[in-house]
């Protein structure tokens, strides 16, 4: 098994719970209120300004020129491209950017940036790797079980969002992601993968928790 096999393993209970979650089924069949996506497109936005700071503690950790590059060029990307489904929903909405960071950060959300942003600063490479696949490989497979259900990859509102995770693009770099992982964690040690493990799991248990906190709207 490679270690992202293994790490997939580790997380599966906690990310069947994320497929379950009413907040994700609701964008699925189109009946998440919109009032609720709202909401949480606000801070998820936040959110992606914090995720593309772990990339950024990257760079800095990269001990060779060609992961720095990888980094660096994943930061850019997230910061430019990445953004665009977040920033055509904000405008449908009429949101403007400026009220996303007039916006208090809810706790769930901070716990879990402060946590990848704690790994970072303390760990490597392979532990910053780890602490960010568990939101893009989540949300890459989220985004292709529910194209799969009919009709939500059509919906109105919800189905830009669900052919943006599923889209070939987004699956095209989680695939990196998951590739990176393995070539950042080949021949670690078993108590190196155990620390993998438990961020990774934690991360999940994060991801998990900002679909609860977005559902609740819960500050
Ligand atoms: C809470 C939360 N978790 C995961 C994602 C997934 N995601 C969407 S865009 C992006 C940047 C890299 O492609 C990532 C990781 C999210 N949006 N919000």
């Amino acid at each position: 098994m490679t270690v992202t096999q293994r790490l997939y393993q580790a997380a599966r209970p906690v990310w069947e719970a994320c497929h379950a979650h009413p907040f994700v089924r609701g964008i699925g069949d189109g009946t998440l209120p919109l009032e609720q996506f709202r909401w949480f497109l606000l801070q998820d936005y936040r959110y992606l300004f914090d995720y593309a700071r772990v990339f950024a503690y990257g760079v800095i950790k990269a001990r060779d020129p060609e992961l720095m590059r990888i980094f660096s060029v994943n930061l850019d990307a997230i910061l430019g491209g990445e953004m665009r489904l977040h920033r055509a929903y904000m405008a449908r909405l009429g949101i403007p950017e400026a009220q996303v960071f007039a916006v208090q950060p809810a706790l769930a959300n901070l716990s879990y940036t402060h946590y990848m942003l704690a790994v970072a600063a303390a760990g490597g490479p392979a532990e910053i790797v780890a602490s960010l696949l568990a939101c893009s490989w989540s949300y890459a497979e989220i985004g292709q079980r529910l194209a799969d259900l009919p009709g939500a990859a059509e919906h109105p509102f919800y189905g830009e969002w669900v052919q943006g995770y599923a889209g070939a693009d987004y699956q095209k770099t989680n695939a990196a992601l998951v590739a990176l992982m393995d070539t950042l964690a080949q021949d670690c040690s078993e108590a190196d993968y155990q620390r993998l493990e438990e961020i990774f799991v934690s991360c999940s248990r994060y991801e998990l928790g900002f679909w609860d906190m977005a559902w609740k709207r819960e500050p």
